[in-house]
């Protein structure tokens, strides 16, 4: 239609476009002139009523040696090829034939022949009841080197309606004839077709009133030409628009299926996953996250996320949607759960087109807690001592701790063993949670769902939706088995599987959950005796002590041990922003001496109880603790109520202050060490502890019973003194026996 370069408006006027007006003569002329130019070769010149394109027309056929007195026009068409241009044409067919039936209604004509014409010359679609067969065969070929001068070949050449009437035609055969015709145009303004009315001639054509018939007749087939294009482009839309909607279509149906398999993929998955879309919505959850929330599925899926995790989703994305790793919190049922999120986008740095979720609750999503509620807040940084010793351990440490590799701890009970298991963790999984396990504290018959977990049902007594074992929630962290040697036997074989699959099934549970965790792993005993004499796994110690780090005691550490007393009596002072402020020279001479068998916990012990015993501006000997003072290695004695000797003894000893040893006596509800087993106590005598009773265990229930004392029974106090949360200072007065 771009090229249409006329308007339907001005063909109904004859003096303004398509045949002009002829009265008698002028045909006369018209005949004369073709008759001569058809004998001779020439045109008269001038003539007014022959237009250039007749003549030029004329001047083609004569070139291309056109018969003008052929009775029979046109080339007939195989059949084959006439099914191949319907082939093409039928979309026109269809749509110019109810528009040009329309001619049928107006009365336009009585004998006519409708027709639309292939640009090619094939006639595809025929109305009216004027019948050619004389001229034209039927389904030929009808073009200007077959029949001559022709309006439809010219219209189309020229691309504007037009009439060649009577002896405008080049061939004898149509002079009876007038013929209209108006091109059709496709979108692109490319010919198509024609329209093509064809009439006999009256007995006076040259007649006004036939003149202004055959005007408005050409007006009324451009408008049905005009009219065929519109439809032809809507029909194009049409299809468009199907084509669209099949695709449409076909798009909702993969995505349908494609969320039907995200829907069972979710089941197979053990992470707590929702997937939201860009506007917020849960689309998918894996049964893990359902658990894990206590929701149903109907509560999540098709829910926005401000229902689901109460958090707005404006604020969600803010924090999570650039890809950067970043975690909220969000709070469910009152429980706190850590959201880490990765943003989907199907173009990279596209739109947002939706959210994956990973939840975890908060107590392991901050990677700090442990079960027992500790933080693994040391770094290598706060691991001190400067002797060699020490420095080439806590190098050794490190390196390993960047292997990603399990790593085993082995020294004297407080050399900080727990210490340099948690510098591991933050030196490599920082991230993930540490998660820690003491062997020796546990009751053996609960370890087992302690590290595993168990479904609900799983045994009486067990939680209703059951809970997670310590393995499974060190996934992404650390998992540190603090007193490996004394890990069940029986249990043994089942760690080492674990270690080896990184997989677990919880007690009473059908399916492995995968869990990335690495084992640091830490013992105070000779593993390789136990091994010896059956009591330990070889093949457990073997995959555990690849990598060994062995703590060297206190006594070992040259120079550390006056390092650490000056450090805790600073540690001290600033917690208490008063006190003793140094040691007598004497005093530091004792401490540096002292074999310190509880190494850097029991010299931390000892300066914490001088600190608060001290009245003076320097620890003196007296401020120390009685088993410090007597050379012996032990916490037990300054708990006994000090005999009278003793305290005489002491407070007589030279170099110290004039001060007596406080008496150091259990508050109310404390009880004392049990004097039985201290051979020749129980009569009151002072006598020298045997070495038995120095066991570590004694050291530790020892240090918690001065701290109590200390911190006048108060718990949380007493565990502050001691650098250990509350729950297991809890634990451990449990663990000894002892009341608060
Ligand atoms: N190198 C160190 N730097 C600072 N403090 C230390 C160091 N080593 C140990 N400590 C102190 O000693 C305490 C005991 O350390 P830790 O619990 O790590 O020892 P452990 O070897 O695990 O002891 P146990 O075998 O009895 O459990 C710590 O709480 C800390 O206060």
């Amino acid at each position: 239609m771009g090229e249409r370069d006329y308007e339907v408006r001005r063909i109904l006027d004859p003096r303004q476009g398509g045949a002009p007006a002829m009265g008698r003569s002028a045909w006369e002329a018209l005949a004369e002139a073709r008759r001569r130019f058809i004998a001779d070769g020439v045109l008269l010149a001038p003539c007014p009523a022959l237009r250039p394109e007749i003549a030029e027309s004329w001047d083609r056929c004569r070139s291309a040696g056109v018969d003008p007195d052929a009775t029979v026009l046109a080339v007939p068409l195989s059949d084959e090829d006439r099914r191949q241009v319907m082939a093409v044409y039928g979309g026109l067919v269809e749509a110019a034939r109810p528009l040009m039936g329309i001619i049928d209604d107006l009365h336009l004509a009585d004998d006519y022949i409708f027709e639309l014409v292939a640009r090619n010359g094939v006639t595809v679609l025929q109305l009216g009841n004027l019948v050619l067969h004389d001229v034209v065969a039927d389904g030929s070929i009808m073009n200007e080197p077959s029949m001559g001068t022709n309006a439809h070949t010219l219209c189309m050449r020229q691309k504007t309606p037009l009439s060649v009437v009577g002896p405008e035609h080049y061939c004898a055969a149509l002079h009876g004839l007038a013929a209209l015709a108006a091109p059709v145009f496709d979108k692109h303004g490319i010919v198509i077709a024609s329209l093509l009315l064809t009439q006999p001639l009256p007995a006076e054509p040259w007649s006004e009133d036939y003149q202004k018939l055959l005007s408005h007749a050409l007006g009324f087939i451009a408008s049905i030409a005009s009219a065929l294009e519109h439809q032809l482009v809507f029909q194009d839309s049409l299809a468009m628009l199907a084509a669209t909607g099949e695709k449409l279509e076909a798009a909702t149906e993969y995505g349908q299926r494609a969320r039907h398999v995200l829907d069972i993929a979710m089941g197979f998955t053990n992470e707590p996953i929702l997937v939201l879309d860009a506007a917020g919505v849960v689309q998918h959850a894996s049964p893990e996250a359902i658990h894990l929330l206590h929701l149903t599925l109907p509560d999540v899926v098709g829910h926005p996320a401000e229902d689901v995790l109460g958090l707005p989703w404006a604020g969600v994305l803010q924090a999570l949607g650039d890809g950067q790793g970043g975690e909220v919190i969000a709070s469910v049922g009152g429980r706190e759960f850590g959201l880490r999120g990765n943003a989907v986008r199907s173009v990279a740095g596209g739109a947002l087109d939706g959210l994956v979720l990973v939840l975890s609750e908060v107590k392991n999503a901050r990677g700090r807690a442990s079960g027992a509620g500790e933080e693994a807040s040391i770094t290598f940084d706060d691991i001190l001592g400067n002797s060699m010793a020490m420095n080439e351990a806590r190098d050794l440490a490190r390196r390993y701790a960047m292997t990603g590799e399990n790593v085993l701890i082995i020294g004297e009970s407080g050399t900080g063993k727990e210490y340099f298991a948690q510098a591991i963790h933050n030196a490599s999984r920082a991230k993930g949670p540490f998660m820690s396990v003491n062997c020796a504290a546990i009751p053996p018959r609960l370890i087992e769902s302690e590290l595993f977990g168990y479904e609900s049902g799983a045994f009486t007594g067990a939680e209703r939706g059951g809970k997670p074992g310590k393995i499974e929630l060190a996934d992404g962290g650390t998992l540190f088995l603090d007193e490996i040697g004394d890990m069940p036997l029986e249990l043994q074989a089942t760690l080492l599987r674990v270690l080896e699959n990184k997989r677990v099934m919880r007690l009473g549970g059908k399916a492995y959950r995968q869990v990335d965790f690495r084992v640091v792993a830490a013992t105070n005993r000779d593993l390789g005796a136990m091994v010896r004499e059956g009591t330990f796994r070889e093949d457990l110690l073997y995959r555990l002590s690849i990598l060994t780090v062995p703590l060297p005691p206190l006594r070992a550490r040259n120079g550390d041990v006056v390092f650490f007393a000056h450090y805790f009596l600073n540690e001290c002072r600033r917690k208490a922003h008063e006190g003793p402020t140094g040691f007598t020279a004497e005093a530091e001479r004792l401490i540096a001496t002292f074999p310190w068998p509880g190494n850097v916990r029991q010299i931390k012990n000892a300066v914490y109880s001088a600190f608060y015993a001290a009245p003076g501006e320097d620890i003196a000997v007296n401020d120390l603790p009685q088993y410090v003072r007597e050379g012996r290695e032990g916490l037990f004695a300054p708990l006994e109520a000090p005999t009278a000797a003793a305290a005489e003894g002491e407070a007589a000893k030279p170099g110290d202050a004039p001060t007596a040893t406080p008496p150091v006596t259990a508050p109310a509800g404390m009880p004392l060490p049990p004097r039985g087993e201290e051979p020749g106590a129980a009569d009151g005598e002072t006598v020298s502890v045997p070495d038995e009773l120095l066991s570590l265990q004694a050291v530790e229930e020892s240090a918690i019973k001065l701290a109590m004392v200390y911190a006048g029974g108060n718990v949380a106090r007493a565990a502050e003194l001691l650098e250990i949360s509350k729950a297991t200072l809890y634990r451990k007065i449990k663990e000894y026996g002892l009341r608060q």
